[in-house]
């Protein structure tokens, strides 16, 4: 940085200015305080609080005493590494919570047609998705040999238990009622899934927003079992076309389209680096959850949630009108998925 102004008044004066411009021209404006610069240690100011006795602090707020005592290593002696192990687990499952209480709020704004607040909820959860998948590089630098050094005590215990996790892909439409059962010894957990297996997922909602708009749904979508899988429905397409060949028209419905879109591939980018992770660390061995291990998780990739929104895109030409009508690429080589769907390079 290249001081232009300020600089030069004496060192002795409680504050001064720096205006400065870096490398790449941005003005910056520093205050700099005198004795905090030649002592290397910040003085407390006079209104900071430092009675905190009886009133609420950082730490009650937040209940540390309790967050920070829920890390409870098994391995005996206890294996340095398992710390990072359990933290990286609870930190996913805190964001999943939060992740949850955005998209039930999302769908509920859905409902209510209220879409661009919907969208506000859901450009949240794809931050966090962003985090999630980018943790997982923190975990990555658990080794095989560290992790077998714990592996055992683990017992059947597997992420494939967690409730929060099936939680969300039933939010986004991926039901499946025989997940119940893993959660038949953990009453309330099974209780809450078993909620959100019956409710309509946000892509149902979205669907019956849309036909309120006008749009022409499919009645069978609109009556259909929410507690199954929506499956691929070629008509859909025909609704999907007209948004996206009058996006200007259709605009919100486009952007929240967009935004769906956005959500399943974060999902799938967790989902691809979950596998690649417990494929350096434990390559091709058996779960601690029965399966069988690498070879279930990839089979994950193939799920999704918003085929449609997929596959409407094989069949966007330039110009309004010229998108080819029903039985585009699908009907040609009609997977039920939409491919390799992770669009991840290696699979
Ligand atoms: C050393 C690290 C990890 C290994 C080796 C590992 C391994 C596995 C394996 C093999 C499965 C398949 C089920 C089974 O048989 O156990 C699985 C499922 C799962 N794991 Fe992990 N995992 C690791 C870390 C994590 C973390 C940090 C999370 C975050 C919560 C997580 C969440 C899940 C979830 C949600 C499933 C179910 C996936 C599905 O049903 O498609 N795993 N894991
Ligand atoms: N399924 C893992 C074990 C595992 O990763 C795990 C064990 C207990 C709690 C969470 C876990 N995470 C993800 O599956 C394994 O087979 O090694």
């Amino acid at each position: 940085m290249q001081p232009l102004n300020g600089a030069g008044r004496e060192r002795n004066d409680v504050a001064y200015l720096i205006l400065s411009v870096d490398n790449c021209n941005t003005l910056a404006v520093m205050t700099h305080d005198d004795s905090t610069a030649e002592n290397n240690e910040r003085d407390l100011e006079d209104g900071i609080h430092t009675d905190l006795r009886s009133t609420m602090t950082y730490g009650s707020y937040l209940h540390l005493d309790r967050l920070l005592d829920a890390q409870h290593p098994v391995s005996d002696p206890v294996h340095h590494d398992e710390l990072l192990f359990i933290i990286q687990h609870q930190t996913t499952e805190l964001w999943f919570k939060l992740v949850i209480h955005e998209l039930v709020d999302a769908r509920r704004l859905i409902a209510d047609d209220q879409l661009p607040l919907a969208l506000k909820r859901i450009a949240r959860v794809k931050h966090i998705q962003k985090t999630l998948t980018e943790q997982w590089s923190v975990l990555a630098t658990l080794t095989p040999s560290e992790y077998v050094g714990f592996r055992d005590e683990l017992g059947k215990s597997s992420g494939f238990q967690s409730w929060q996790y099936r939680a969300v892909e039933f939010l986004l439409g991926n039901k499946n009622a025989g997940m119940l059962q893993v959660f038949d010894g953990e009453p309330e957990a099974r209780a809450q899934l078993e909620k959100y297996l019956n409710e309509p997922s946000v892509y149902d909602e979205f669907l019956r927003a849309l036909a309120r708009r006008g749009l022409p749904v499919p009645q069978r979508l609109l009556d259909r079992d929410v507690s199954v899988a929506h499956t691929f429905d070629e008509e859909l397409l025909d609704t999907f076309r007209i948004i996206y060949e009058n996006p200007e028209k259709y605009w919100q419905e486009y952007e929240s389209c967009e935004e769906l879109v956005d959500l399943e591939e974060n999902f799938q980018f967790w989902r691809y680096r979950h596998m690649r992770t417990v494929l350096r660390i434990i390559g091709m061995k058996r779960g601690t959850g029965g399966s069988s291990g690498v070879g279930f998780l990839q089979k994950a990739l193939d799920l999704t949630f918003f085929p449609e929104l997929f596959d409407i895109r094989t069949g966007i030409d330039n110009g309004p009108g010229t998108a080819t009508g029903p039985g585009t690429a699908r009907a040609k080589n009609s997977t039920g998925g939409h491919g390799s769907a992770s669009g991840c390079p290696g699979l």
